[in-house]
């Protein structure tokens, strides 16, 4: 039970998503990037493994923080361990980051699931086995036949219905879209994908995060016509009053923080304080399942829904262990990108979606993953 060794593996990826000058992903030829694997092994052989950026496990940040706090720990003992390791976030001078917290989180679930030969959600006490997956759109982008037109939008939404998706996210255009952001090319697209689909698939958006109060309402109000279920994110979460006024003034369910810091303690203060309808909690934005399933059943006592951001095993084990959340965020998701070949780096799927549109949850231990430790070995970078 006792842990006796932390290690990150940085190996080669290869892959055909690119991140912009924001952060956002689009299509592009394939190029390799890196990628770490966590290892959190036990004196009697047990191994628990999470997949992060090589940055958020440097040796740095593993050695000064991450094995201080857990070797010589039972890794039963998550509670303990998360709470010890985010009390040591404060004196870091910000180096021990949530993204940190939230791989050593997955490991140690992931270990335990291993250990007991059970699925994590399992583990936590599932609620489903399977679950209703949106499609979440990538960000618009000015390639052609891409996203790059509201038509464009509505094509590959038509796509993604015959996919089997029952519902859909838009990310729109942002920059470094030369004319982004643009509130009214936002609602040509979201027009474009209800047209396209009609009234029975569920529509939500994800907007350019920095619009002012009065283009959020106004893109609000154009949602509210066109029928979707939400408006995320189309201001910045840091200015929490902003959310509030937004809905206070608009009947379009708000839905957030995914962003903003401060994990489960902060969203606790976005229901105390009305600036969502719908909460949102992601692994990796709060600092692992651990403080994920905080989040989630605090708002349940709120009578309110907590919608996951982003896809993976990890998330997918939250959704599936609680009751009040509608989606599996599926994505992103792109004309020119094949989203079920996976990564070369697992042998399957993680998120397997049927011709329904429902997500199964794979009744492997653990997180789940099937993890292709020989191409990690043949493809080590550290
Ligand atoms: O960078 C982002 O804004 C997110 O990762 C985005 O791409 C997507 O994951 C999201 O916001 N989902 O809700
Ligand atoms: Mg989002």
């Amino acid at each position: 039970m006792i842990i006796t060794e932390v290690t990150a593996r940085v190996f080669r990826t290869t892959t055909r998503r690119h991140s912009d000058s924001a952060g956002h992903a689009h299509p592009g030829p394939p190029h390799q990037v890196q990628q770490a694997i966590l290892t959190i092994q036990t004196e009697d052989g047990q191994e628990g493994h999470s997949f992060t950026a090589p940055e958020i496990v440097r040796p740095h940040v593993i050695d000064k923080f991450v094995k201080k706090v857990l070797i010589g720990q039972d890794y039963r003992d998550r509670e303990r361990l998360w709470q010890d390791l985010a009390h040591w976030q404060r004196g870091s001078a910000a180096q021990l980051t949530d993204r940190t917290l939230a791989v050593v989180d997955c490991a140690l679930w992931d270990l335990a699931g291993r250990a007991s030969n059970t699925p994590v959600y399992k583990l936590i006490g599932a609620y489903r086995d399977k679950v209703l997956a949106y499609g979440s759109i990538m960000c618009g982008d000015e390639l052609e036949g891409g996203l790059a037109t509201p038509e464009d939008y509505g094509r590959f939404a038509e796509a993604l219905v015959k996919r089997g998706y029952k519902g859909i996210k838009l990310h729109t255009w942002m920059p470094p879209v030369s004319w982004a952001p643009d509130v009214k090319m936002d609602l040509k697209a979201c027009a474009a994908v209800r047209e396209a689909v009609g009234p029975d698939i569920r529509l939500m958006i994800d907007a350019f995060h920095w619009y002012s109060r009065t283009d959020a309402l106004e893109l609000g109000r154009g949602l509210e016509k066109l029928g979707f279920d939400w408006i995320e994110e189309p201001m910045d979460e840091q200015s929490m009053s902003s959310y509030k006024w937004l809905a206070d003034n608009l009947d379009i369910p708000v839905v957030g923080p995914e962003s903003a810091a401060g994990k489960h303690w902060h969203r606790a203060e976005w229901v105390k304080s009305g600036a969502c309808d719908i909460l949102r909690t992601g692994v990796n934005d709060v600092g692992g399942i651990t403080p994920a399933l905080k989040t989630m059943r605090m708002a349940e006592c709120f009578g309110m829904e907590c919608e996951v951001h982003g896809n993976t095993a990890m998330n997918l084990h939250v959704v599936a262990a609680s009751k009040n959340c509608r989606w599996y965020e599926r994505g992103l998701l792109h004309p020119f990108l094949e989203y079920d070949d996976g990564h070369d780096y697992l042998k399957s799927l993680s998120d397997p979606m049927d011709q329904d549109g429902y997500v199964h949850v794979p009744d492997r231990p653990g997180l789940g993953e099937e993890i292709d430790f020989d191409f990690i070995e043949n493809n080590r970078v550290q």
